[in-house]
């Protein structure tokens, strides 16, 4: 059954927005260029195609800066094919009007971009090889590389670019801004600095990585039609890279609940967190939790913290334990039959290193543990030390939420983890048969079986001290609440991911990125779902 809004009604009755995939992958240089080799193999003209992307971005560029707002536009031509959709755009942006130019910088160019150059030409639209040609023009128009650029800029077209960053003047990019890899988003040399960059069909992995951010300015994709069994015939389905979207997170709620339930039924989470030394992480770590909606939260914290948390949370069952000299809890007052009853557990957030046996002891549990913090050291010196095989030997599935920096202590023996974020975090998830989340300005989340979740945006207000206390919170109560499979555990995963992505970017709305503390955070969650 469908309505206008292309929305499914689902098996138990629930809306499920039809999902299509081209919206969500995100591939590698490769992977494009195989898809559209399939594509021109069964007969698709190499110009018709080139003509439909590069008619999608003249219609995009009219929108963003229509005339008589903006009327010179500078068109930069590479060589190849990111060049050919340069030069039909030159063509359409002078037919409808405005006074175009065009910067060559190289002169042998593939045959069909060759082509639009000698027609482009005819029209009477200038060129010249020196970037001064484009000095007077309000827009700059990027085709000097897309996902064909292998070798670094230098030399006369570095120094162009250079001088084009430094104008400062609105640039789109067509696909990539040039100079940025298509898989890692590494600067070769230089690269454009885009206002906008609109990319061409499927998701680039580059919008994801972090090294590109600077470059990128606002993305847009444009959807030029690429039939989704090529797009299948080339990716394995449990090797995606997605992205996870508005619908997608909405999908992946814990949503609708069943009308007649009780809280036990709605997930039962047991915090273990928090040390006479850091006792906010433990607050932050159950508001958090608390805003995921779970059905019974349990928190076991040093007894000496057990009345602060009661005052802060007076729906959760606090638990004291006994606590080292220096406050760190020093063992768990329940028993191994008292902690199977948990449907999750989440430990980390303020621990300190102190608490190492704690750790010991629920790695050995079968249920889904959710590991940060103190955790992941606790972890890391143990899988050195002690218990080389401490993934290995997880009969439940881990999930480990590192910043960069544990992320290296957790994974030494992975390289340029800055550099291949993506690459970097399936390597990782492989190795421990974990799923990682690797936090940062770009959320990458891995699954053991190579699948990967990004989240597509954020804000420098999270990079704040005890967010990433609310996001374990938030993740472990929104695990304890879902009964299903693999699957489902990894999506949501990125669920939670988005969900606090999505409190900061509204909070620091309304209050700037300087206004969202993570206090501020935790009482956000909560509105993000609301009158959506
Ligand atoms: N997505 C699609 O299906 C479509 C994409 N289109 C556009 O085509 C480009 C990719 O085109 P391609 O010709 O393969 O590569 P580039 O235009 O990026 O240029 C590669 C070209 O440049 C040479 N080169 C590489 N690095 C350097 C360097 N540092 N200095 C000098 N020269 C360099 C290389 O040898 C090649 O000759 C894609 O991004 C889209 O914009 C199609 O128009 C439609 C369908
Ligand atoms: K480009």
């Amino acid at each position: 059954m469908r309505n206008e809004h292309n929305i499914k009604v689902g098996a138990q009755g629930n809306l499920r927005p039809r999902i299509n995939i081209k919206d969500t992958i995100v591939v590698s240089a490769q992977q494009m260029r195989d898809i559209e080799g399939r594509i021109f193999a069964r007969g698709m003209p190499v110009p018709a195609l080139m003509e439909k992307a590069a008619g999608l971005c003249f219609k995009q560029i009219q929108i963003l800066y229509p005339k008589p707002k903006v009327s010179h536009v500078g068109i930069i031509v590479g060589p190849g094919h990111n060049g050919g959709d340069a030069l039909v755009v030159a063509r359409e942006l002078h037919l409808a009007g405005y006074q175009v130019k065009v910067y060559r910088p190289i002169t042998k160019l593939k045959e069909l971009t060759a082509s639009h150059a000698q027609y482009v030409a005819s029209l009477g639209i200038p060129f010249g090889e020196e970037i001064d040609i484009l000095s007077e023009c309000e827009l700059i128009i990027d085709g000097l590389f897309g996902f064909g650029l292998t070798l670094s800029l230098d030399g006369k077209i570095a120094e162009a670019v250079d001088r084009l960053n430094n104008w400062g003047k609105a640039v789109v990019s067509i696909d990539l801004p040039s100079g940025i890899h298509t898989d890692t988003g590494e600067v070769l040399g230089t690269a454009v600095k885009a206002t906008h960059t609109l990319c061409l069909g499927l998701w680039k992995q580059a919008f994801f990585q972090e090294q590109g951010v600077e470059y990128i300015g606002k993305a847009l994709k444009l959807d030029f039609g690429i039939p989704e069994a090529d797009i299948k015939a080339i990716i394995p389905e449990n090797n995606l890279i997605q992205q996870i979207t508005p619908q997608l997170a909405k999908q992946f709620l814990p949503l609708p609940r069943p009308q007649v339930t009780h809280k036990y039924q709605q997930g039962s989470l047991l915090l273990i967190c928090g040390s006479r030394r850091y006792p906010g992480a433990a607050i932050l770590n159950a508001l958090g939790a608390r805003a995921s909606g779970v059905g019974m939260l349990s928190v076991a914290v040093p007894e000496s913290l057990r009345h602060l948390l009661i005052s802060q949370l007076p729906e959760a069952l606090i638990i004291g334990c006994p606590e080292t000299p220096s406050g760190a809890i020093a063992s768990l007052p329940l028993s191994d039959a008292e902690l199977a009853k948990f449907d999750t557990i989440g430990s980390g957030s303020g621990l300190t290193v102190e608490a190492q046996p704690i750790i010991e002891r629920i790695i050995n549990l079968s249920c889904p543990l959710i590991l940060d913090a103190d955790a992941l050291n606790i972890v890391a010196k143990l899988a050195a030390n002690k218990m080389p095989n401490i993934w290995q030997s997880r009969a439940g599935i881990t999930i480990m939420t590192p910043h960069l920096g544990e992320f290296k202590r957790l994974f030494p023996d992975i390289n340029h983890p800055e550099k291949e974020r993506i690459r970097a975090v399936q390597q990782a998830a492989q190795n421990s048969n974990s799923m990682v989340l690797l936090k940062g300005a770009k959320t990458v989340i891995a699954h053991p079986n190579n699948s990967v979740w990004v989240v597509p945006e954020s804000t420098s207000a999270l990079a704040r001290g005890g967010s990433g206390d609310v996001l374990t919170g938030l993740l472990s109560g929104l695990i304890a609440q879902q009964k299903g499979n693999l699957q489902n555990t990894f999506n949501t995963v990125a669920l939670a991911a988005y969900w606090h992505a999505q409190a900061g970017i509204k909070a620091a709305k309304e209050r700037t990125e300087l206004g969202v503390d993570a206090f501020t955070l935790s009482s956000y969650l909560s509105l993000v779902w609301g009158n959506n």
